[in-house]
């Protein structure tokens, strides 16, 4: 069995889909977030404000190698994970690496009451929209590319399913 790692913008859906994928696959879901938030015992905005977003990325691409080594789970990552090209060679080499997306206007409209993500913080259409533009393409490296746009979780579960399948991954080796 091999570890799935879903990667994507900020509210392509990561975590929530981790979790239903993980119920569906009976495999443990690790959530990169949350895990810094546990271990370093301080929320994201607070990381961010107060040891500021090198300090995070620094702990991001930590914890991250070390979860890929534990494996096999499913390992939700943060949006801003694929900014270090070292954290894609990991997720690459240790896992099947799958692709969320979803159009600006839908990422918009699941982000724009959000308070907990520091990069969005002072407008969020507009902090999406530059994002979105910086990070074009940073996310294609991913094998596997599901579109959520106006798709249900199980549709999304399926999908993935699928896909997973087709790459003998998520199931006994
Ligand atoms: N397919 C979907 N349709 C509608 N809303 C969705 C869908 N997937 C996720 N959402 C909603 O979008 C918001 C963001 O989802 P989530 O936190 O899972 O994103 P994420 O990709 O993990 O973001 P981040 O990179 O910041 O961790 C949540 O309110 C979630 O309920
Ligand atoms: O896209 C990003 O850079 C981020 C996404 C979130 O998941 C968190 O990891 C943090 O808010 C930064
Ligand atoms: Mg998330």
């Amino acid at each position: 069995m091999k570890n799935v790692v879903l990667v994507g913008f900020m509210g392509t859906g990561k975590t929530t889909v981790g979790a239903a994928l993980s119920e569906a696959l009976g495999m443990t879901q690790i959530d990169l977030d949350e895990e810094i938030v546990r271990r370093e015992g301080k929320s994201i905005p607070a990381l961010f404000a107060e040891q500021g977003e090198a300090y995070f990325r620094d702990a991001e691409s930590k914890y991250l190698a070390d979860l890929l080594e534990q494996g096999p789970c499913i390992l939700t990552t943060g949006g801003g994970v694929v900014l270090r090209p070292q954290n894609v060679e990991v997720m690459v080499q240790k896992g099947l690496v799958v692709a969320l997306s979803a159009s600006e206007e839908e990422l918009i409209k699941r982000l724009e009451n959000d308070t907990g993500r520091p990069l969005l913080a002072g407008g969020v259409a507009q902090r999406v929209r530059t994002l979105l533009a910086e990070r074009a393409g940073a996310y294609d490296f991913a094998p596997i590319q599901i579109d959520t746009t106006g798709k249900s979780l199980t549709a999304i579960v399926e999908e993935i399913k699928g896909h997973l399948v087709e790459n003998e991954a998520g199931g006994e080796d």
